[in-house]
């Protein structure tokens, strides 16, 4: 870079930020590139509703990061322009059982909430599919992280009233995209059988990206993002091999606009690779916060408990875990298998000393970061 009369110094009302915006977690990215393949498999299943038909059904499945919603997302936007299509997303982790996706539907449809004061399930329901016939619509449901459905035992129930419907309702079309991250799930072995024979859904995976196409990806956020000169093809670099440590392209991001901040915090117009080192500290969390953010109070709990028992059998987790909630043992083994499904924790068999064999319960991240991160 030439040199400058301030020594590359920025004054107080200067940024390194062309639009911090970019940088942020929901941002849908203009240009969404390297996903060619899987966006084509989607749009095969989808073009179906167009032409007023149910759409076929599909599972995306891919590690953390990979473009997975951003996929549906574009799709979705195309598809919202289309008269007789309806597209609703739903965010499992906050809506995780089968009353919540259908409260969800019936908002989307509607614009207002279902009243609170609760109705059956078969009501709302009925209110959803008998709108969908009123209005000649076609309805696609993308059931983005569906892994927590699972996890709530709610997912075979949730599926079938999504996929009976017109069963029940003639003229009730719908069809269902599931997005899963969790590799360690079989979506199609933990299905009832009444399920599996209605599901059976396209395959649609999303590799991790490899390190050529994250600087490719990374480097169009940081035109868009940084004002010319900001970020140095070195420090790119970097950053681009410290986010295909985990593949999760969220961390890249998150990396970028922490280092924008770090260099800022030095009142420097470029992008340093200790800026970049330093805000990895943080970034490389981004997973756990993720991970963290729908957890329950009693979820919370147990893993601030554990972060004082790391390693400890699970019997004398449960005892501190009881002292602080009161909470009896059976809801605590289900807390324990959901966080080990999540890859919070490890919950492993170790042979105890003439006591046969117990779980040994082991942060998967450090104990502190886990701690600075609960409400
Ligand atoms: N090909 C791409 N081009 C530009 N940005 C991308 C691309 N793929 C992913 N991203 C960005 O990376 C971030 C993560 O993407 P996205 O949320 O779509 O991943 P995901 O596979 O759904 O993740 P998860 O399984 O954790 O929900 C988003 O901020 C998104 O904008």
């Amino acid at each position: 870079m030439a040199e400058e009369p301030d020594g590359g110094m920025l004054s107080w009302d200067e940024t390194v930020f062309r639009n911090e915006h970019v940088f942020e977690i929901d941002h849908l990215p203009e240009t969404f590139r390297h996903r060619e393949t899987q966006l084509e498999s989607l749009k095969y299943t989808l073009r179906p509703a167009v032409r007023g038909s149910r759409p076929l059904n599909s599972i995306v499945r891919g590690p953390p990061g990979t473009g997975k919603t951003t996929a549906v997302q574009k799709l979705f936007g195309e598809l919202d322009s289309q008269s007789g299509v309806r597209t609703v997303h739903v965010n499992c982790q906050v809506d995780s059982t089968r009353y919540a996706v259908f409260s969800r539907l019936f908002e989307e449809m509607f614009d207002y909430e279902p009243p609170s004061s609760g109705i059956s399930f078969k009501k709302l329901f009925g209110q959803v599919a008998d709108r969908l016939v009123e209005e000649d619509e076609v309805l696609i449901v993308a059931l983005d992280d569906a892994n927590y459905l699972f996890y709530e035992n709610e997912a075979s129930d949730s599926l079938y009233s999504l996929l009976r419907a017109h069963e029940v309702h003639t003229g009730a079309r719908i069809g269902v995209i599931i997005i899963s991250s969790d590799l360690s799930l079989d979506v199609m072995d933990e299905l009832d059988t009444r399920v599996q024979s209605v599901f059976r859904p396209e395959e649609i995976y999303f590799p991790v990206y490899d390190v050529n196409e994250v600087v490719d990806i990374l480097r169009e956020r940081a035109r868009r993002g940084f004002h010319d000169g900001v970020l140095g093809t070195v420090e790119l670099d970097r950053i681009a091999e410290l986010t295909a440590e985990s593949g999760d392209l969220r961390v890249g991001i998150d990396l970028m606009r922490r280092a924008g901040l770090q260099a800022e915090m030095r009142a420097s117009r470029t992008i340093a690779i200790e800026d970049v080192e330093n805000a990895y500290d943080k970034s490389k969390y981004v997973h756990l916060s993720r991970r963290l953010r729908g957890l329950s109070d009693s979820e919370e709990a147990l893993l601030a408990v554990l972060a004082e028992h790391d390693g400890k059998l699970a019997g004398e987790v449960y005892d501190a875990f009881y002292e602080k909630t009161g909470l009896g043992y059976t809801r605590y083994s289900e807390i324990i298998n959901k966080l080990d499904q999540l890859g919070i924790i490890a919950a492993e068999y170790a042979e105890v000393d003439g006591r046969g064999r117990s779980r040994a319960l082991t942060l998967l991240y450090d104990p502190q970061a886990v701690l600075d991160r609960l409400k």
